[in-house]
């Protein structure tokens, strides 16, 4: 009886510790997302008590004990069925999953459950689903266990990238189709993404239970658009759980499972990833053969580095940690990966010791509708930046490049798949990341053709080779004349560049070229220190911007200055720097005009003398100055 006591009392103090750090897990993540931070905190704390960690307070936290007891390691592979959940928007996806979910004892089953796989606050708000989720659930079919891996997807065609790739980790899907709306634009490409994956389908008709559905009438285009029988069609409330068992029913009956094979070395591909402050990169992976085990060295194809895996399991949709993943399975891994560009979506994971051809990963996706973001304040740039980064990895049909404007200081450009992702995006980095950003007006991509030359074809540059050092950085080799870089090249490049680009050179010796010498004449007298060498193609160009300079550099002198190019002794560009004129007319208070006449013919004799004999005054710096280039 006292042990009885004692136990009780134990108890009791360990599940408030554990309702204690569940607040402080989820209050330093700043997450909305309850069923996360308690798997994490539950699986921390039943490793720290695994004592009191009896059989009952572990059913207080899952209904699914007992498949959990599994042995996976025997498990065969021809029980395990890969399928994703596809249709229009609002056909229903996420409350069949739900339904599912239930039945396969995943979650209780209570009123509350409405889209419990759309986690994210947006997800809620909005009532959209905009990420793919990832469930496994153990279902019992004539006296048989099978582990059936569900991926939920967004059915509005901003997020089809995510549709795209959950399907490469899936044999079969199951076509949602509404009732009441039937066949609608994205059921037409949703199914040609699986049709073209060559993935078994199993059409379902949801939501008969609404008066105005006509399931009869959504069979017959089922079967004119999509030549499926109508005869394989199920029809379905995923509201209110009718047929919703023969669903799954038809998964195992119908869908084929993986073919891999657990003999064969390891090899994974990355679907889908997320960042966690703490644990770093948490990889959602399918199994395309043989196994993994915790504590085991895996390369990523990408980027050639290895690492050792800390965490791995399965999602349910929750994380369950387990000691091992086998071929056919999906499941997350976490190995450590801390920075987000080590994460690539559509990457290969293989085991360090077998080393294997990787897969073809994903086909990047087309953004249609660009904006730019900025930092509220500049000082956050930082901090921003890294919130892009760990949301795109979450996310990776968003483009990104570094931009800068003069108003909004630096920033980047994102391309988008539309508008509704763009917002989503938004909403996101500030929900999820406490970022304030202000966003400029969306775009469309134009093709633009230029009509002023960029700096390096202006500057007679010929591409040598050009080498991406990393994802921020690239390196180019040009081979340039020596006299059009080396006055004021670089502080062009500095200017164009925001500062980020840095410029070398050496010498590649001596080449022929067109070039000839120009002469420039300050009121017909040439000034040696200005003549240059052009190139004959450019020397008109040369002669009218030189004159141009020398008219801003040289200072209004009392006689009018003639500034000329010349080669040899034809003038080829012509600028006038106009005298400082004296008012001779001040003193003349009315009075007779032939008498102002005069004054004003004495003062043009005297400028015309004065021209003639005067010297030019042309400043110091004029010279350095007249050489600087306006390149635009
Ligand atoms: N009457 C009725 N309503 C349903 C049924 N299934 C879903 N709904 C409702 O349809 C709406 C959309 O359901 P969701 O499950 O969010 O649809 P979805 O396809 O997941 O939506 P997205 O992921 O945003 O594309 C919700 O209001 C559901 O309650 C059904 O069988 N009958």
């Amino acid at each position: 009886m006292q042990l009885a006591l004692i136990k009780t009392k134990v108890c009791a103090t360990l599940y408030l510790r554990y309702l204690l750090d569940f607040r402080i897990y989820q209050t330093r993540r700043k997450s909305h997302d309850c069923n996360t931070a308690w798997t994490v905190i539950r699986h921390r704390w039943m490793k720290t008590a695994p004592v009191f960690c009896t059989r009952n307070t572990t059913k207080m936290f899952s209904t699914q004990t007992d498949k959990e007891s599994i042995d996976m390691s025997k498990f065969p592979v021809e029980r395990i069925r890969n399928f994703s959940i596809i249709a229009h928007i609002d056909h229903g996806k996420s409350t069949l999953a739900d339904r599912l979910l239930e039945i396969t004892g995943a979650i209780t089953k209570t009123q509350k459950n409405k889209q419990v796989l759309d986690k994210l606050q947006v997800e809620r708000e909005r009532g959209i689903t905009v990420k793919a989720q990832t469930a496994s659930l153990f279902y019992e079919y004539e006296n048989q266990t099978y582990l059936l891996n569900l991926i939920d997807t967004p059915g509005h065609v901003d997020f089809s990238y995510e549709v795209s790739r959950s399907i490469s980790a899936c044999q079969g899907v199951l076509l949602i189709v509404d009732a009441n709306q039937g066949i609608q634009a994205q059921t037409v490409a949703n199914f040609y993404l699986a049709f073209e994956a060559q993935l078994t389908i199993i059409p379902v008709i949801n939501k008969i239970d609404l008066k105005n559905a006509d399931p009869e009438r959504v069979e017959n285009q089922i079967e004119k658009v999509f030549d499926i029988p109508k005869e394989e069609c199920i029809r379905i409330s995923a509201k209110l759980g009718t047929n919703v068992d023969q669903v799954l029913q038809e998964v195992v009956k119908r869908l084929p499972p993986p073919t891999f094979n657990r003999e064969d070395p390891f090899k994974a591909l990355v679907f889908d990833s997320n960042f966690d402050q703490y644990r770093g990169v948490i990889a959602n992976v399918a199994l395309f053969g043989g196994c993994l085990s915790k504590g085991d060295r895996i390369v990523s194809a990408h980027l050639g580095k290895s690492y050792e895996v800390n965490e791995l399991g399965l999602l349910k949709p929750e994380e369950l940690p387990m000691e091992r993943l086998y071929a056919g399975q999906v499941g997350y891994v976490i190995a450590g990966m801390k920075e987000v560009k080590e994460a690539q979506i559509g990457d290969t994971l293989y085991h360090q010791k077998h080393p294997v051809e990787p897969l073809p990963g994903f086909k990047p996706a087309k953004a249609m509708v660009f904006a730019g973001m900025y930092p509220m304040d500049q000082s956050d740039y930082s901090t921003l930046r890294s919130a892009v980064e760990k949301l795109t990895l979450n996310d990776s049909s968003v483009t990104v490049q570094r931009d800068s404007s003069l108003a909004l200081g630096a920033g980047w450009r994102l391309g988008f798949l539309g508008l509704l992702h763009m917002e989503v995006f938004n909403q996101r980095l500030e929900q999820e990341y406490n970022a304030s950003v202000i966003v400029t007006a969306p775009t469309v991509p134009y093709k633009a053709i230029l009509s002023s030359p960029r700096l390096i074809k202006n500057r007679r540059g010929i591409q040598k080779n050009m080498v991406y050092i990393d994802d921020h950085r690239v390196m180019m080799k040009y081979l340039f004349p020596l006299n059009e870089i080396v006055v004021d090249f670089y502080d062009h490049l500095k200017s164009m560049s925001s500062g980020y680009a840095s410029f070398d050179y050496e010498d590649a010796g001596y080449q022929a070229a067109d070039v000839i010498r120009m002469d420039i004449l300050l009121n017909g007298k040439p000034v040696e220190e200005l003549t240059t060498i052009v190139h004959r193609d450019r020397a008109y160009s040369a002669g009218k911007a030189m004159c141009e300079r020398l008219q801003d550099a040289i200072p209004r002198q009392m006689f009018e200055i003639a500034v000329q190019a010349a080669i040899g002794s034809k003038v080829i560009a012509r600028e006038t720097i106009k005298a400082f004129r004296k008012n001779v007319l001040a003193k003349c208070y009315g009075g007779d005009i032939t008498r102002k006449m005069k004054l004003l013919k004495k003062q043009a004799e005297g400028k015309k003398k004065m021209r003639y004999i005067g010297t030019v005054q042309v400043p110091k710096d004029a010279f350095i100055n007249v050489l600087k280039r306006k390149d635009k």
